[in-house]
């Protein structure tokens, strides 16, 4: 009986019973997470509907604008929570006073009294309000009002100096420390604070100080016993979290306020807090159940909008934009980089626009000066990176133009939330582009999470169909209602104008290409990829992909779509000077493999030619070459001359790669031809031609010697890694070493056994490889049979060819796919793989 044949379809059934179960766990995964998004909506409308008929019975709360005005507190019923919004407390009459004399305004904004009751009765408080809403007041107005001092964390400098002169401006006494107060400043602002007739009544500190100076600490601890220090403000407290967007290592180190001064009712105020940035911040700076008001996101009077970039005309629209819709009013265009400020800002100025550029690298009295010159209305635009920001309170922003897509939801929200804090009609307008979001990918991709924030990003981009309202809801644990967007977004107003459209084949191309580039050993970046569907690039080579018979824009937008869906990821490689960035396959991809999968995305129906134009997506027949390129994504820079020498590098083995004769070069062409002549076959129906690749291969199967009690001993064990087992044995191509300690042995003894003192190496290797060695290569080995699996579930296809067992079956098992009938998926993959292995064998052996 064939024993091993019996066992190779056993083992060919485990092989796609166990893809199968990877797909369904896939399955699992999503209908879990799905599940949980559910769950919270689910709870969040009960919520909803509890608030609705709570404030349906009669009752003296002040109204709030909010949707959702403050989150369930776990420790305060809903009555005794809107008696806050009352005025009879002992305080109400002096902070009613304050407002007006003081802070000069006539009334709260929703919230505000809120939250200052609540911290003026020492509870402590987390204040999430949209940027703009009026957050200062709500420590500063509590500060005023009390004895002794307020501390206030700040992150940074420009924001301390805003508040000192605001405050100064209408006759509050605050002072700051920070890393450039003089000796003498510190000096009399630390005496102050055990002073019992308080000179200041607020004192800003950064993050930093408070980690740093001891003496400052030992100061607060005077003025807190002295029952002076009356309150302490986070301002930016998201900071706190690994998982807020703008975190800060030093405010991690804020919970030693709460642990040294644990009477002081502590204020945290964000305008972009997630509740698991919260829940975070919480931890971190040591406050148990604060209390958590959540002002509504919603800003009534700014309207979203997204529009398709198109790098050559962006500017232009841009510019035309600011010369009509915008005439001769204040707004914001943020780019990506320095170089980018300049250059739209020069494009901007070339159309008579008065605009300047704005970002860190600049001097700070340009910076102060730009920032003067456009409050003041003398310029009208402030083209800037994202140095713009925190602090930045003109009422009379009418547009905040993002150039390059944001990296965060949370950052869009705050970047675009500087227009119309005067409550007037502004407009928040992106321009998507598809290469910028690999430009933000290779500059986030160390961030925490920042690879899954700028998809949640591209995705509100994407998205034609939701109201873009609510998808900011969903990110800000908001309930949202779409027809609260009064029409304020581009989705709610165009709401009709989009078509479903299936785009399963397109996906089925792009995995395909994908798939032959991967079997090639290239890797593609989106733009390589975008160009190879379209059939772009050099024409010498035959033709092996389907094209696209669809628009630039709308390859992209599909390419996004797979993406945002996980039927592709992104894939990194770092050089000292630069970050490659590629496409993979992504875990959904085998999924297209099955013929009643299908796929559909949302596109626009009207604009002709554009992204939107779904015309194209009826047919899809063309045919062209392509070649597989890797291409250095520089992050917008031009090259540095070691970037190029790279390249140059790379190119010139490439091209060595391609010399007549050279192994590799055959191999590819090869390949290429291989794959063509499997779709020509495919054709006609026929049966393939039996080829085998050759490849100058050896392998030496090494008697490790490891003396022992002058006994020849297996240096090491063979762990049993292997699943396959074999009992054939297995042929071996071997040169003649002149080293006596090598020799050939058989890799199993004559009943099919494995030889336990058997251990073979590498081609190149004649030694015996060492047990961290063989430890590697049972990895691997478990590692590219997966591989192997997966490919050959893709491909329907399976080796078939009896294996060694232990580490020689992660050597043969390339090599044996070599000898295979040129079938190129397998072929290609198991060069790639047996390239890995004597790659990692070096490593090893250092
Ligand atoms: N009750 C109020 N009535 C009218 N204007 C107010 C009120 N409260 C605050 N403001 C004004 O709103 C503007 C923004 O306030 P503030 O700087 O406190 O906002 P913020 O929420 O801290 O914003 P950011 O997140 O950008 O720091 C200020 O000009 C302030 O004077």
């Amino acid at each position: 009986m064939d024993r091993s044949g019996g066992n190779d379809d056993v083992q060919a059934e485990l092989d796609s019973v166990e893809t199968e179960l990877e797909l369904v766990e896939l399955q699992i995964t999503e209908l879990l997470q799905k599940q949980t998004e559910l769950t919270s909506r689910k709870n969040a409308l009960l919520q909803r509907l509890e608030e609705a008929c709570d404030t349906a019975q009669p009752s003296s709360s002040s109204s709030s604008a909010s949707l959702k005005s403050s989150r369930a507190d776990p420790v305060m019923s809903k009555q005794e929570m809107q008696r806050y919004d009352g005025a009879d407390f002992s305080w109400s009459k002096e902070v009613e006073q304050q407002l007006k004399d003081s802070f000069h305004l006539s009334k709260f904004r929703p919230l505000q009294l809120r939250a200052i009751n609540l911290s003026l009765s020492g509870k402590d408080l987390f204040l999430v309000m949209p940027t703009g809403r009026g957050k200062s007041l709500c420590y500063q107005l509590p500060a005023v009002c009390s004895k002794g001092f307020t501390l206030v964390v700040t992150p940074l400098v420009s924001l301390m100096e805003d508040q000192i002169m605001y405050l100064k401006s209408i006759d509050v006494s605050a002072v700051m420390l920070n890393a450039s107060s003089s000796k003498e400043h510190a000096k009399t602002v630390m005496a102050g604070m055990t002073d019992p007739k308080t000179p200041f009544k607020l004192v800003y500190v950064t993050p930093e100080k408070i980690a740093k100076s001891k003496l400052l600490m030992s100061r607060l601890e005077k003025g807190y016993n002295a029952n002076l220090l009356s309150r302490i403000a986070v301002d930016e407290v998201h900071c706190c979290s690994q998982w807020g967007h703008d975190f800060r290592p030093d405010y991690k180190l804020l919970g030693i306020l709460k642990r040294q001064f644990p009477k002081v009712p502590l204020l945290g105020l964000t305008a972009t807090a997630t509740s698991s940035v919260l829940k975070d911040c919480e931890k971190i700076l040591c406050v148990s159940q604060p209390i958590t008001l959540t002002s509504s996101f919603n800003r009534t009077n700014l309207y979203y909008e997204v529009r398709i970039k198109d790098s050559d005309a962006s500017i232009s629209d841009v510019a035309s934009l600011i010369n009509s819709r915008y005439k001769d009013q204040s707004g914001i265009v943020y780019v990506f980089s320095q170089k980018d400020a300049e250059s739209v800002s020069s494009e901007l100025q070339k159309r008579d626009i008065l605009a300047y550029p704005y970002h860190a690298n600049m001097d700070p009295d340009d910076k102060s000066r730009v920032h003067r010159k456009w409050t003041s209305n003398k310029i009208r635009v402030v083209v800037a990176t994202v140095a713009f920001g925190m602090g930045i309170d003109k009422p009379d922003v009418r547009f905040v133009i993002h150039h390059t897509i944001s990296k965060s939801i949370e950052n869009y929200y705050q970047e675009s939330g500087r227009a119309g804090r005067d409550d007037q009609p502004a407009d928040c307008i992106i321009y998507f582009g598809f290469s910028d979001i690999f430009r933000i990918s290779t500059m986030v991709v160390m961030e925490n999470v920042g690879q899954q924030k700028l998809l949640q990003m591209v995705d509100y981009c994407q998205n034609i169909d939701r109201c873009r309202r609510s998808l900011m809801a969903v990110h800000f644990d908001e309930v949202w209602d779409d027809e609260g967007c009064n029409q304020m977004c581009d989705t709610c107003r165009h709401a009709k104008d989009y078509t479903t459209v299936d785009i399963t084949q397109h996906a089925r191309q792009v995995v395909q290409i994908l798939e032959l580039a991967g079997s090639m050993d290239e890797k593609l970046t989106p733009l390589k990829l975008v160009e190879a569907w379209m059939g772009k690039g050099p024409a010498k080579r035959r033709k092996m992909i389907q094209t696209t018979t669809l628009s630039r824009l709308q390859a992209e937008a599909v390419i996004v779509r797979l993406l945002l869906q996980g039927y592709l990821r992104e894939d990194f490689s770092f050089t000292p000077y630069t970050t490659y960035f590629y496409m993979k396959l992504g875990r959904k991809a085998p999924l297209l493999k099955s013929q009643t999968h299908t796929l559909s995305m949302k596109m626009r129906t009207t604009e002709s030619g554009s992204a939107g134009d779904t015309s194209a997506f009826e047919t899809n027949e063309k045919e062209d070459d392509i070649i597989f390129e890797p291409v250095v994504m520089d992050n917008s820079c031009p090259p540095q001359p070691k970037q190029k020498l790279f390249k140059e590098q790379r190119n010139l083995s490439r091209k060595r790669d391609l010399k007549p004769g050279s192994q590799t070069n055959k191999w590819t062409e090869e390949q290429l031809t291989d794959r063509h002549g499997e779709e020509e076959e495919d054709k006609r129906g026929s049966i393939m031609k039996q080829h085998v690749v050759e490849v100058d291969v050896e392998i030496n199967i090494v008697d490790n010697i490891g003396v022992n009690n002058g006994q020849k001993t297996p240096s090491h064990p063979v762990k049993p890694c292997s699943k396959r087992k074999s009992t054939t044995p297995q042929r071996v191509r071997r040169k003649p070493r002149a080293n006596s300690e090598v020799a050939a042995i058989p890799s199993q003894t004559s009943d099919g056994a494995p030889l336990a003192n058997t251990v073979p190496s590498s081609p190149s290797q004649a030694s015996g490889i060492s047990e961290t060695a063989a430890e590697e290569l049972c990895e691997l080995r478990n590692y590219y049979s997966k591989q192997l699996r997966r490919i050959n579930y893709i491909s329907h296809e399976y080796l078939g060819q009896p294996a060694e067992p232990g580490v020689l079956a992660c050597i043969r098992e390339p090599l044996k796919s070599l000898r295979l009938p040129r079938r190129v998926t397998i072929a290609q993959t198991a060069r790639s793989l047996w390239t890995r292995v004597s790659s990692r064998q070096k490593l090893v052996h250092r």
